[in-house]
Formats: structure tokens, sequence, C-alpha cells
């Protein structure tokens, strides 16, 4: 395939982002400090024809890596809070409808931002990660941060990583020290954050959708005015490997 051409499911799922306003345009301000001029909110696949297509995407995703990896698998779907609530959820429903046989005892888990001290107490929901494969479900990646946490946390509670998936790689360089002083990126050429994030766990890291796939679906979109800045901001955060 092409650098022009995407597969119609992924087509139709930035469209679908767009007229939902879970992909948007302007100026964000990213949790790693970078200023994107493009955000995706996947706090808003809040509707169900919504989180129905993102979860189909999801699991197909999953199911399609499983099949083409003989031996890979996992016991439970960890989804770091909050945004990965959600998605463990709907996701493990979606892998069952896909395959009953291989899926239908997956579990599901998901951590609490605070602890909590009354009822049944602590950090975790759902399924235990005690001596389980865990693959971490998350939205975005950007500076890996976010999955880093989830990564200790699902050490902390004795699992044992075997993989991770996100809606959208924005495909960014590692953020320098510079940036993480506050003082913006010093241009010095780095690695990409999935790629270290590979390296570090030696597991595999999946996303649907990547920043060029997102171009694509723009372009097809004839949003001529976005592809240009999403380009630009491509070429400055451009990872080396
Ligand atoms: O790769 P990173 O640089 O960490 O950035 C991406 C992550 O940051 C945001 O989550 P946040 O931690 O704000 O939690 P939320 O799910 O509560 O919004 C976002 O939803 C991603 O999960
Ligand atoms: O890096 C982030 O903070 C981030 C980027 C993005 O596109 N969406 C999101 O929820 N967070």
């Amino acid at each position: 395939m092409s650098t022009t051409d995407l597969p119609p499911w992924k087509s139709s799922l930035i469209s679908l982002a767009v007229s939902s306003g879970i992909l948007t345009f302007g100026s964000y301000t990213l949790k790693s400090h970078r200023v994107s001029p493009y955000f995706v909110n996947c706090g808003l696949f809040s509707r169900a024809k919504l989180i129905r297509a993102i979860s189909e995407a999801y699991a197909q995703s999953l199911n399609s890596y499983a099949q083409e990896h003989s031996g890979w698998d996992f016991d439970v779907l960890f989804g770091p809070a909050y945004k990965g609530i959600p998605l463990c959820a709907t996701t493990v429903e979606k892998l069952a409808g896909l395959d009953e046989s291989k899926w239908g005892d997956v579990g599901y888990s998901f951590n609490r931002k605070e602890v909590k001290d009354h009822g049944e107490g602590g950090l975790m929901v759902g399924e235990s990660l005690k001596g389980k494969r865990v693959c971490i479900i998350d939205d975005v990646m950007t500076a890996g941060t976010a999955i880093r946490e989830a990564i200790s946390i699902i050490e902390s509670q004795g699992g044992k990583l075997v993989g991770i998936i996100v809606a959208v790689d924005r495909q960014e360089k590692m953020p320098s020290q510079s940036e993480k002083d506050g003082k913006g990126d010093d241009g010095s050429p780095r690695g990409s954050t999935i790629g270290e994030v590979r390296r570090e766990t030696g597991v595999p890291v999946m996303a649907v959708l990547t920043l060029d796939d997102l171009i694509v679906g723009m372009r097809q979109l004839r949003r001529e005015d976005e592809v240009k800045q999403m380009e630009a901001y491509r070429e400055q955060y451009k990872p080396s490997d």
C-alpha cells in the first residue's frame, strides 16, 4: 500500500473522528509541554456508535496480531485511568465477539488515580494481574509517560507485560532534557517514543492509527490546511529511527 492509501476501515475511522470532534485542529499544549496543531480526544468516543467503532478497531488489531504471531496471547487487558477504563472493558467484549473460544475468558483491569481506603480498598479494579500475561490498552502515545506509569503498575501488581496497544501513535521523538526543563526542544536528533518503549520492554507495541495515517486521511478529506500543519509538526518532532 502506498503512502497515499489507507484501508477503507482506517479512512472511515478518521472521518468519524473528525465529524464527531475527536480529532480537532488548533493550538494544543500537550502533557509533554509541546504545542501541537492537532489533538485526539479519545474521551469523546462517548456515544454508542463511536465506542463501538474504536473498540472494534482495537479488537481487530489485537486479534490479527495474535493470528499472525502464533503463541502471542494475553490474560488481562489493562486500561490505565482514566481514558483507558472504558477502552479495556469494551474491547474485551468485542474480542469475545470475534472468537469466543479464544478470548471468552480474557479479563480486564484498571487502576484508580487515588488509592481507595474503604470498602474493598486499593488501587486496582477488575481482574487481578498477579502471575498474568498483561496487555496495556491506552488512547494516545506521545512522550510515553502514561505508558511507563502503566508498566510500573503492572510490575508492582505481579503481572507480566506482553504487549501494548494505543489508538493513536503520534510518532514523535522522545522529549529532550531541555523540554523536560520547560525550555523547549533543543533540536537534537532522538529516537521515537514507540521505538524506545519497544527496546525497553521487548514487547510488541501496536497502534490502530499513526500520525502518518491521520495525514493521509485528512488529505482524502481534502483538508489541505490541516495537512500542511500536521506535516510541519511531523517534520519538527520527527524521530531519528
Ligand atoms: O505519552 P504521554 O506523553 O504520556 O501522553 C499521552 C497520554 O497523556 C494523556 O493522559 P493523562 O495522563 O492526561 O490521563 P487521562 O487518561 O486521565 O486523561 C493521554 O490521554 C495519553 O494517555
Ligand atoms: O500528548 C498528549 O498529552 C495528548 C495528545 C493527544 O493527541 N491527545 C491526548 O489526549 N493527549
